[in-house]
């Protein structure tokens, strides 16, 4: 739930740390007796699997779920993230079962294929994980090499990986956890090729969890983060699988091989769209941990002095540091309302394709690319601003600052690498462009793009700053399509004129990203707002303006390309953002109090809500193994010859 929610509807389920009786992270058995950080990497993975059993009994008993719920499941999804940072400080092994296996069946599989393996999967009688990057392409869909052969004598497919680079690789919980998978692979029928159609295959034995014959399975080995997600490879030796094992919800193979083509060959890419509107709002989970936890510690840490005559300050106090963490906070709501406001686009298109109205599929994609791409962006450079605000202290995997980076830079790459994702968003601006400028409409999101009514004066204002970075981007985008023209009329080639420009086109569409978030933004806090207290609204509003102000400052060169922005109204701006710190650090606890993580949530020595953070430390510090004697053996093994000359 976003932060206004949790403002609007004060959903006291954990009154600030006051854990109710039966609430599932009263389970203390859920916990670590010893920290993570000092279990070899295969007891990592045992104890989260220990831990995943656990979790998922106890959320089944209070969760009660339900078939069919979508946004349910998203918000349960959302509070089951909340809660299994609590369990786990990495993602859990089935991250994949819940966050694209289940999807994937859903948004692929036919009504009889949902009811039949849905309801073992959401009971989880079954286990699985999305498979469909390889060891040598992960972008390059159209590359992969996996293959899927029918076989109309025997109405099977052979699924096979011809090459090395062929073999699935990085799929969550496959290396040891799941018995069943969602493959994409490319379809052949009698030699010709049908694209790339979605495969779900049983891995593994239900009953020894022994790979089955012709299945390959292992881990990759150790990662950045994500230590317990058990991300592993996978490769097929002519294995073969029932026809109805093709989710064919889109597109058919019939009995004799006759291939029957969906509305759109797009959407077997269905599962990415899902998740990657999925993403903006984990992207708001993790800066509300990582902004509480750095806040929460700002104002436990006193050091240093601003004035000779006076005891040590909060660290707090000192406007650079508010400067890097009161944006985390208004981040965090961008995102949290930006994920609602993007979560019900996908929604309702969803709705429009299940009666067949495939128009706004083109500007969903673009929106979920250029959305996933600048909340993990952001996201991620601020989690580690968050650490480096907490100096060394930061540095300490107790802080949880370091897992939470890990958490949000693995997004970056994820679920569509971000420069590829933002040159996807490009490719819909440079068409839309083209479009409007033969007169045709534009979708909502892009209809900016068509204002030629001249540049106005600037305006340091909320409107100022959105109209202007909506005139950053069109400017982008015309400059693009001008570049491109240019070079093709020169003889260049469409496509090597398109990579000439491709460093314009991504700052394009992060532009064209900046003004959808800047806007919708604006418009959804003024729209909840409207339900406030004043000081409450007062407050959501000077967040909304702080980070207005906060990129208009950031991209001030390109506003200053694109608008009317001058010398003195960038001053202005500057200190209009000084006067906003002031404002907002008096509410800044209280702001990310309101984000009602608790302790076992945060699992943060730093960001504990009692701020009796330096006895945390030395609590956290004394359950080093190395602590449990005073002299290591390696002292009279190594050192103690070493240092007498006798190593
Ligand atoms: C709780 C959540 C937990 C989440 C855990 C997540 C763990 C991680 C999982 C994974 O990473 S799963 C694997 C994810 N892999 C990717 O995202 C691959 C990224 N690559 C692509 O998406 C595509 O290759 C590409 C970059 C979009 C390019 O594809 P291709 O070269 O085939 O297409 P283009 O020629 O560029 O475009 C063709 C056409 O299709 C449209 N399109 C492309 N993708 C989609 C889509 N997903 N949905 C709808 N439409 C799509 C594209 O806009 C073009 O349309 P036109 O412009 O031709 O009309
Ligand atoms: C933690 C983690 C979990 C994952 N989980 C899963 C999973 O569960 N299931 C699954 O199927 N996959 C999973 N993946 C794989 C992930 O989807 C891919 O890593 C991702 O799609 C990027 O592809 P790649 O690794 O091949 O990178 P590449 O595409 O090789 O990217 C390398 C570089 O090449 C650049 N590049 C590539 N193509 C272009 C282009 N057209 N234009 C410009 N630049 C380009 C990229 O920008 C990047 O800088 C996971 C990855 C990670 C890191």
């Amino acid at each position: 739930m976003g932060l206004v929610d949790q403002l609007v509807n004060q959903p006291h389920y954990t009154l600030v740390n006051q854990p109710r009786e039966n609430d599932i992270l009263s389970h203390k058995e859920l916990f670590d007796s010893i920290p993570e950080e000092y279990l070899s990497h295969k007891e990592k993975y045992e104890n989260a699997i220990r831990k995943t059993v656990l979790y998922y009994r106890l959320m089944q008993k209070y969760q009660n779920y339900k078939e069919g719920s979508t946004i349910l499941d998203e918000t349960r999804a959302n509070y089951r993230n909340l809660v299994s940072f609590a369990v786990f400080k990495d993602y859990p092994p089935l991250m994949l079962h819940n966050g694209m296996f289940i999807p994937a069946i859903a948004g692929q599989g036919t009504p009889e294929q949902q009811k039949h393996w849905l309801k073992r999967a959401k009971n989880m009688e079954i286990l699985g994980t999305y498979a469909q990057t390889e060891l040598g392409h992960g972008t390059f869909i159209r590359g992969l090499e996996t293959t899927a052969e029918y076989d109309p004598s025997t109405e099977e497919f052979v699924l096979h990986s011809p090459t090395l680079t062929s073999y699935k690789w990085w799929p969550g919980g496959l290396g040891h956890t799941v018995n069943y998978c969602v493959v994409m692979a490319q379809l052949y029928i009698r030699g010709r090729h049908h694209g790339m159609q979605p495969f779900l295959v049983q891995l593994r034995d239900e009953a020894t969890h022994m790979p089955l014959p012709g299945v390959k399975l292992g881990e990759i080995g150790a990662k950045l983060g994500l230590s317990t997600v058990n991300n592993g490879f996978l490769a097929f030796e002519h294995h073969r699988i029932p026809r109805d094992r093709m989710l064919m919800k889109n597109a058919q193979v019939l009995k004799d091989g006759t291939f029957v083509a969906g509305p759109s060959s797009k959407l077997a890419y269905g599962t990415m769209i899902y998740v990657r509107v999925i993403i903006v709002n984990g992207m708001a989970n993790l800066m509300a941990k990582a902004a509480t936890i750095a806040v929460r510690y700002s104002a436990v840490r006193r050091q240093s002095q601003i004035k000779p005559s006076e005891p040590e300050c909060q660290i707090l106090d000192y406007v650079t540091q508010q400067h890097k963490l009161l944006i985390c906070i208004a981040t965090s709501l961008a995102f949290s309302t930006c994920a609602r406001w993007l979560w019900d686009v996908y929604t309702g298109v969803m709705g429009q394709m299940e009666s067949g109205n495939m128009d706004h599929l083109p500007e969903l994609h673009a929106l979920a690319c250029s959305l996933k791409v600048v909340s993990t962006m952001d996201v991620s450079g601020l989690v580690e601003r968050c650490r480096l605000a907490c100096g060394g202290h930061g540095f300490m995997h107790s802080s949880n600052l370091p897992y939470t980076y890990g958490l949000a830079t693995a997004a970056c790459t994820y679920e569509g690498e971000n420069t590829v994702l933002l040159l996807q968003t490009a490719r819909s601006l440079v068409k839309a462009w083209q479009k409007g400028s033969k007169g045709k409409p534009l979708s909502p999101t892009e209809a900016y793009l068509m204002d030629k009514s001249p540049v106005p004066k600037w305006e340091n204002t909320l409107d100022g700053i959105i109209a202007g970075f909506r005139r950053v981007s069109a400017g982008k985008v015309q400059d693009c399509v001008s570049k491109i023209d240019k070079l093709v009329k020169m003889g260049t080639s469409y496509e090597d004129a398109w990579n000439q420009t491709s460093v314009r086109l991504v700052a394009a569409s992060e532009a064209h990203s900046r003004a959808v978030i800047l806007a919708t933004f604006r418009s959804e806090v003024s729209r909840a707002a409207a339900a406030l207290s004043p000081p409450l609204s007062r407050v959501l509003h000077q967040l909304v303006h702080l980070y207005c102000v906060y990129w208009a400052l950031e991209r001030l060169g390109d506003l200053l390309l694109y608008t009317s922005i001058a010398e003195r109204d960038v001053q202005e701006l500057q200190q209009q953002y000084e006067d906003l710190l002031q404002k907002i650090r008096p509410n800044a606890v209280g702001l990310v109090d309101a984000f009602d993580l608790r302790d076992e949530i945060l699992n943060s020595t730093l960001g504990a809500y009692d701020g009796r953070v330096y006895e945390r430390l030395m609590e956290e510090a004394l359950k080093s193994p190395l602590n449990a004697e005073p002299v290591n053996q390696s002292f009279h093994q190594y050192l103690k010859p070493f240092m007498h000359g006798k190593l």
